[in-house]
């Protein structure tokens, strides 16, 4: 396949928003599916994961590929959750465009701005699909004005709909002047084109004058075709939306119902016309460690092999499904490659292309084009391959802020080692968690991004590869830091089979401003102080960040200088200086006036307007701050910090306090003094 003829999109939507029907629909009209699976009776194709089904929510990014007009579309499952914002960010990376898939009831919801204008970080060009016009309360014009006004887009309408909520009937094609009815007897396949019905005419006139309008700002062709009263060539305003998309200076907008088959198939034509191939993009930013610099890494199968492993599945079966994005060069079956990352050999066993959980072999996979690698040991999410003679890193290392955990102890000795096994290969697949084992306690604790994402990894453990374990509350991964600045000098003296271990450092400690993290800075003078030394007074400085102060929690934005390092050739010791350091760092803090930290949440709240006064006190009684509130068609938006502390079980609170109509989402903002 011509690279030209490839499509890399993901589907981007707020949950509910209907992105795992549409792309059912989008895999049954490309002729893969024979059935059409239904999200509600746990059928769907790409939701291939046990819980996923159960849950009826998207969390695994799978890749799936389909072909529509000679074209082959990859398309990247990308989670609608900000738990998952790791795995957002990317899925945005290794894709090329996107659908953005609105509910034409709910318009643009708070966690659809944040991976919109994650997208917008990335560049990624978009069109959008208005789903559920059969819906009570649907309203495209409503959605379009709330892109405009929430996400700074200008949208343009390709289609306008027929009717709305039970009279939504069909759809009209701007580009034709036409009406296109999807018959109801085989599932939409067939679509007839027939005159715009009389009371739509203005309507779609007046559509198709904003279309040609907006096109015409962007194109002189069009512009002087328009003055002189001519034709518009509809293969002129095609490729004038494809530059626009591609600049993301327009947004097209395509409308229906993917649940009641219309309006799927004209959105594929807008994937194949609008969306930019592998290599219209702008070359991916890569980096050199050796070298600490920057590299453009340029769509080119001759060049050299360079891809990135976004997502892994453990199959019980066939063992790690690495799928790839490949950015450059062409990746072989049966060679071995360099997993740039771990900075280790590994082996292509197998190449696949998945459709959902089938497979396909492959012999090669080129620049472009997306795959599964089967074989991969070592490889986690996240990870670039490459060549021994270009190491380029795709990703650099993602620390998260993990900021909530669970005690997971298991039942048996045995099930402790299942338990071991699993994380291990949870975590090949999803970086973003860490997992800790108290070896007093017999217990391992898992710490994730938020609540949900850590029910899904419990859910997985317990249900999925059914290891038997109690399971403790979850709990918010606390800090400690200082509140004001102090210098102490201390002192280590101890004799251990006869010989003096002697050290004696001055340190000082002050606070940094939230989220600076911890620093270590060394002013002493230290010309004639053995290298052994110094790496053992900082490693003991580095392990006290870690144990902490008073409580045994990390510590954070504190600044530690070492200000001096007495030196005695006979009696200093790196033992005796490691040791000193631990206790300096704890004496110092102890008198900067030790504290402990709490995660505090960037929550985003939308309600109807007549719940906002309680939404507002559900916030405030909680110990959050409101930092702003915009009144939108309908609804109000919040932005709020909480303690994350207080936001456990928020999601029942709000439903019970707006009738089921509010929402949210939350970040890690900072970590603040306890409360
Ligand atoms: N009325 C109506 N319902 C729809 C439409 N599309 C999807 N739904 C329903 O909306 C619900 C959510 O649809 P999904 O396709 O699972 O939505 P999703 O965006 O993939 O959701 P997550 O996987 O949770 O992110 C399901 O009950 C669907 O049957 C539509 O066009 N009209």
């Amino acid at each position: 396949m011509n690279e030209k003829e490839i499509r890399n999109i993901g589907i981007m939507a707020h949950i509910d928003a209907g992105k795992t029907t549409t792309t059912e629909r989008i895999l049954y009209y490309t002729g893969e599916n024979h059935k059409i699976g239904e999200v509600d009776n746990g059928e769907a194709t790409m939701d291939f994961m046990q819980q996923e089904q159960d849950r009826g929510i998207t969390i695994a990014s799978a890749a799936t590929t389909c072909y529509w007009r000679d074209h082959q579309i990859n398309i990247i499952d990308t989670p609608g959750h900000v738990d998952f914002t790791a795995e957002v960010e990317r899925s945005l990376r290794v894709l090329d465009g996107a659908i953005g898939v609105f509910c034409a009831v709910g318009g643009v919801e708070p966690q659809t701005e944040t991976v919109w204008k994650q997208a917008d970080t990335y560049k990624v060009p978009r069109i959008a699909f208005v789903n559920k016009m059969d819906r009570l309360g649907a309203n495209f014009y409503e959605v379009l004005n709330e892109m405009e006004k929430k996400l700074g887009a200008t949208p343009v309408p390709l289609f306008i709909p027929i009717g709305a909520e039970s009279n939504f009937t069909g759809i009209i094609s701007l580009l034709e002047m036409k009406a296109l009815y999807f018959s109801s007897e085989d599932k939409g396949s067939t679509i007839t084109k027939e005159d715009i019905p009389a009371d739509y005419q203005a309507k779609a006139e007046e559509y198709r004058e904003k279309l040609i309008d907006a096109c015409a700002s962007y194109s002189d062709e069009i512009t002087e075709l328009y003055f002189e009263g001519e034709e518009i060539p509809t293969n002129l305003i095609i490729s004038t939306l494809r530059k626009c998309t591609l600049e993301r200076t327009l947004l097209p907008v395509f409308v229906g119902s993917s649940l009641k088959n219309i309006g799927v198939q004209p959105l594929l034509d807008g994937v194949v016309d609008l969306l930019p191939a592998p290599n219209e993009v702008p070359p991916l930013k890569g980096y050199w460690e050796k070298k600490d610099k920057e590299i453009e890494v340029i769509h080119d199968e001759k060049g050299p092999m360079l891809g990135l492993i976004f997502k892994i599945v453990v199959d019980p079966k066939a063992g790690p499904l690495c799928f790839v994005r490949m950015y450059s060069g062409i990746l072989k079956k049966g060679v071995a490659i360099q997993n740039i990352t771990k900075n280790k050999k590994e082996r292509v066993n197998r190449i696949v292309r998945m459709h959902a959980d089938i497979m396909t072999d492959l012999t090669e996979l080129k620049a472009g084009d997306i795959g599964v690698i089967i074989g991969f040991k070592m490889a986690q999410t996240g990870d670039t391959i490459g060549t021994e003679a270009h190491p380029y890193l795709l990703e650099k290392m993602h620390f998260p802020n993990p900021v909530i955990s669970v005690a997971i102890e298991p039942e048996s000795t045995e099930e402790q080692e299942k338990l071991k096994k699993a994380l291990e290969s949870l975590s090949l697949e999803d970086p973003t968690f860490t997992y800790k084992d108290d070896a007093e306690t017999g217990q391992l604790v898992i710490s994730g991004m938020g609540e949900l994402h850590l029910d899904v990894l419990v859910t997985r453990i317990t249900k999925e590869m059914k290891i038997k374990a109690r399971v403790g509350n979850p709990q918010v991964s606390y800090r400690e830091s200082i509140t004001g600045e102090a210098e102490e000098e201390f002192s280590f003296d101890r004799t251990i089979a006869n010989k003096e271990n002697w050290a004696k450092l001055t340190l000082s400690a002050k606070p940094l401003p939230a989220g600076s993290g911890n620093v270590l800075k060394i002013s002493a003078n230290t010309r004639d102080i053995p290298e052994e030394i110094i790496a053992a007074v900082k490693s003991g400085i580095e392990g006290a960040f870690k144990s902490g102060i008073k409580f045994g929690y990390e510590t954070t934005d504190i600044e530690i200088d070492v200000k001096d390092i007495a030196y005695n050739e006979l009696t200093s010791t790196p033992f005796a200086n490691e040791a000193c350091a631990n206790m300096a760092f704890d004496a110092v803090c102890q008198k900067a006036g030790a504290v402990l930290m709490e995660p505090i949440m960037n929550v985003k709240l939308s309600a109807p307007t007549q719940y906002v006064g309680d939404v507002i006190s559900s916030i405030t009684s909680r110990g959050g701050i409101v930092n702003s509130m915009e009144s939108r068609v309908g609804s109000d938006l919040i932005s709020a910090e909480v303690p994350l502390q207080k936001m456990f079980g928020y999601t029942t609170v709000l439903r019970s306090s707006t009738q089921g109509r509010g929402t949210f989402s939350m970040e890690f903002s900072h970590y603040a003094p306890k409360a």
